[in-house]
């Protein structure tokens, strides 16, 4: 029998990823050598009595898509909802310790929470369009911020619908409502609608699980040409899509965070054994 190659041997580690798109042809990735955009110290987050998240510490650089894996419960969205302070709407939180965004404390009294989510936007599972027409979904950011002029909106609508890959399917029916959209369109009518107000940061979560597969590769894609211009941060169920998408992954257990890494050395040549018995399927 023929010595298994490296290739074939990390094949038999990850089940059948496609150990070939990882990393999707981008030069070996050095998280030293990262611009880092978002950083989380010693950071905890309580629901009451009860702790979600537990002494993270991690750094996420800037125009790359970072994945958050791990099974239910450890702490996903709680952590990702912190980026931009959602979860300041559930009453019983508390936190400890620091989010710097751009080196600055998100957490300080200081900080206008509103400017936050702007600079920081959000995009959840479910396809969440306004009832309103598609332009005005996408204007809406822009209009909340005092502008009004007709040809800024244009613009400013068309550059967000090519710029989420929506533009050609409609750009004959902008003034329809949005509802009337299919789910994948909805989903990238509200990555649109995030990305007008040209904020630094994506949070996605989960942002595919509710569309079919074809919307999903439309999504995926769209993640790819993104991380050009944005920080993309996103919490997902599926392996196999962090595999694919991200530059970076985030193996969380349990409110802690186990292992982060470059996604192709985290999938193939993993530290921890927790990681390892994850992506081969031995619990989650
Ligand atoms: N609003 C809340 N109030 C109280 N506890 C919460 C709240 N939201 C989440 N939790 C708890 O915090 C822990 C982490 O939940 P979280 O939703 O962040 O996990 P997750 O990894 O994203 O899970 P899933 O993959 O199922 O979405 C869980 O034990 C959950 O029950």
């Amino acid at each position: 029998m023929q010595d298994l190659e490296p290739m074939t041997q990390a094949n038999t580690i990850t089940h059948g990823f496609d150990i070939a798109s990882l990393g999707r042809g981008e030069p070996t990735l050095n998280l030293e050598q990262e611009d880092i955009c978002l950083e989380t110290k010693d950071f905890n987050l309580f629901y009451g009595t009860k702790q979600a998240l537990k002494t993270i510490n991690m750094k996420i650089p800037r125009k790359r898509v970072t994945a958050y894996i791990g099974p239910s419960g450890c702490g996903k969205s709680t952590l990702l909802r912190c980026f931009n302070r959602m979860n300041d709407l559930v009453d019983s939180v508390n936190v400890k310790g620091e989010v710097l965004l751009d080196g600055k404390d998100i957490f300080h009294p200081s900080v206008n929470v509103a400017d936050l989510r702007r600079r920081v936007g959000m995009v959840f599972q479910k396809p969440n369009p306004f009832p309103k027409s598609i332009y005005e979904n996408v204007a809406y950011g822009l209009r909340l911020q005092g502008i009004n002029n007709r040809r800024v909106l244009d613009e400013v609508v068309e550059k967000s619908l090519r710029g989420a890959a929506l533009w050609e399917e409609v750009k004959d029916r902008l003034h329809e409502n949005a509802l009337g959209m299919s789910g994948g369109q909805q989903q990238r009518l509200v990555i649109a609608r995030a990305i007008a107000i040209e904020p630094e940061v994506l949070l996605l979560d989960e942002p595919a699980s509710a569309l079919d597969p074809i919307s999903t590769l439309k999504i995926e894609e769209l993640i790819s040409e993104l991380k050009y211009k944005y920080t993309i941060v996103i919490v997902t169920h599926n392996m196999q899509q962090a595999a694919r998408v991200s530059d970076y992954t985030a193996f969380m257990y349990l409110g802690e965070l186990i292992e982060f890494g470059d996604t192709s050395t985290l999938f193939t040549n993993p530290k921890e054994k927790q990681t390892e018995d994850y992506i081969t399927g031995r619990y989650g």
